[in-house]
């Protein structure tokens, strides 16, 4: 365990990343070996990871696997996925390849558009200054327009105000949106640089003080929806089917599972949103607050039964992710995987996401309704579980195969049988 002596490393920010390591090593007590590996972790890597994060010492290399089956309104597709669990990868494959009889996954989308909030507060009539809000409309198009000229010659820029009072524990408060199509970008730096830039006026306007000014992460005009349906046979039958629609209806009933299964979405969402250079954690904030949208916290996706008794399966969700900006376009494995991907908008890659999603719930379902998720899961987990023990070579497959023989995948047994390879040597 390391032994921190203080936290205070005075400048490091200022050192290369070479001797920040140094430095981070000494105040830790990290030994040689932490060092080596952390050195060689960030081999071609640490420039770019210096100009990406502050204070970089290393690099941590993510496993980017290729999701096979896939099509999307019509297209065939191989969809990179970074992702640390196993079964993540094998899962969607499995659930594409089952509905590749019907065609696939059917996407719509609404554009890409985000908002920005502007917090109004200390006016006594917070419902007069709403309205005053919305007589200056143009004013504000103007303003905003003019903050990112080129995002407007792309097509995009302000669209739309939308204006709502809110109760909070301080009283009323007034709350501006601003509503911007941001094309192929995420869009926080163009809203939030609008919202910023808005501000002054809209106090000179109304006589509020405004405080906060940022886009929200609840990007629901910039909603995405797959489909895709999975006939009868490559499901299982009437029984599979039946019980699958029984495990959506416990996640749409209940937040304790709902959590999980939609932690099955954010696997395959997550995965492809990380592969491509994208914000994570934006995503998946907007997925869970889109969630609980009608006060309760519900499941992403639905699923039903059409008239021939198919399993229909459907995600709608806010997905905000960009081909401009953030780490998309300066990270050059999110460049190579977009390339893959070969998309040429943020709305088509937006689609891909959430086919993603559905296919990975899909298959977790079916393996949760039948099997469980161990027996797929942990087949797949078992090499995780050799490495753990320290099995390197040609005992890492040798032990996890006796872990799938044996019908568990526990590192105490994987632990003796590699003492036995090793004793058999
Ligand atoms: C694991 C499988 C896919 C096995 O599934 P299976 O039916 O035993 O697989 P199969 O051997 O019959 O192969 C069928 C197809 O699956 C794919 N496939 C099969 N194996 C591989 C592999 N190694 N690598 C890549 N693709 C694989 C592949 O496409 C293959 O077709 P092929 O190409 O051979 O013609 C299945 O059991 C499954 O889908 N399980 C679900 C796994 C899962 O959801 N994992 C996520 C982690 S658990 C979790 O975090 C979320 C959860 C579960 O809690 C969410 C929730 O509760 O809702
Ligand atoms: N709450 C959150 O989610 C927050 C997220 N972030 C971070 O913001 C980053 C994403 O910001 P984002 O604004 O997308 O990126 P950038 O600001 O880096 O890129 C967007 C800009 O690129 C220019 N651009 C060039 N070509 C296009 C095109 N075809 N379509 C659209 N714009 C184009 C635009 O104008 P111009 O060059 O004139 O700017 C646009 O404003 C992520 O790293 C995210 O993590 C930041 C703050 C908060």
């Amino acid at each position: 365990m390391s032994d921190v002596q203080s936290s205070r490393i005075e400048g490091l920010h200022k050192m290369t990343p070479a001797e920040r390591l140094q430095a981070v090593a000494r105040q830790a007590q990290l030994g040689n070996e932490a060092i080596s590996s952390l050195t060689a972790a960030a081999e071609g890597q640490i420039e770019l990871a210096d100009r990406m994060v502050e204070n970089a010492i290393t690099t941590m290399a993510i496993p980017v696997g290729i999701a096979t089956n896939m099509i999307v309104d019509g297209r065939e597709m191989l969809v990179p996925m970074a992702t640390e669990e196993s079964s993540v990868v094998a899962a969607v494959c499995n659930a594409a390849k089952r509905c590749r009889s019907t065609g696939g996954f059917f996407t719509s989308g609404s554009g890409p558009v985000m908002a920005a909030q502007i917090q109004l507060l200390g006016a006594s009539d917070p419902e007069n200054v709403r309205l005053k809000v919305y007589e200056k409309i143009e004013e504000i198009r103007a303003i905003c327009d003019e903050t990112d000229p080129l995002l407007v010659k792309f097509g995009g820029g302000f669209r739309d105000i939308d204006v709502r009072v809110i109760s909070t524990d301080e009283g009323p408060m007034t709350i501006v949106h601003i509503i911007v199509d941001t094309r192929d970008a995420m869009g926080a730096n163009a809203v939030n640089s609008m919202a910023e830039a808005l501000a002054p006026r809209l106090a000179e306007w109304t006589g509020a003080r405004t405080l906060l000014r940022i886009l929200t992460n609840l990007a629901d005009r910039r909603v995405v929806r797959a489909r895709a349906v999975w006939k009868l046979e490559e499901i299982g039958g009437e029984q599979v089917r039946d019980d699958m629609l029984s495990a959506y209806r416990f996640a749409d009933a209940d937040p304790y599972r709902a959590a999980t299964h939609n932690k099955g979405i954010m696997n395959g969402v997550s995965a492809v949103v990380l592969a491509t250079g994208n914000d994570t954690r934006a995503i998946e904030a907007g997925a869970h607050a889109f969630a609980a949208r009608d006060g309760r916290y519900r499941s992403m996706s639905r699923w039903e039964q059409d008239a021939d008794g198919n399993l229909v399966g459907i995600l709608e969700m806010p997905m905000a992710v960009g081909l401009i900006g953030g780490a998309t376009k300066i990270h050059p494995t999110a460049q190579a995987n977009l390339k893959l991907l070969g998309v040429e908008t943020a709305d088509a890659l937006a689609r891909i996401v959430v086919s993603i999603g559905l296919a990975q719930n899909f298959a977790a379902m079916r393996a949760l309704a039948t099997t469980g998720i161990q027996k797929g899961h942990m087949a797949l987990h078992a090499q995780n579980v050799a490495l753990m023990v320290g099995a390197v070579g040609d005992e890492i497959d040798l032990v996890a195969s006796e872990l799938k023989t044996l019908g568990k995948v526990r590192q105490d047994l994987a632990e003796e049988i590699l003492k036995r390879i090793r004793g058999d040597k």
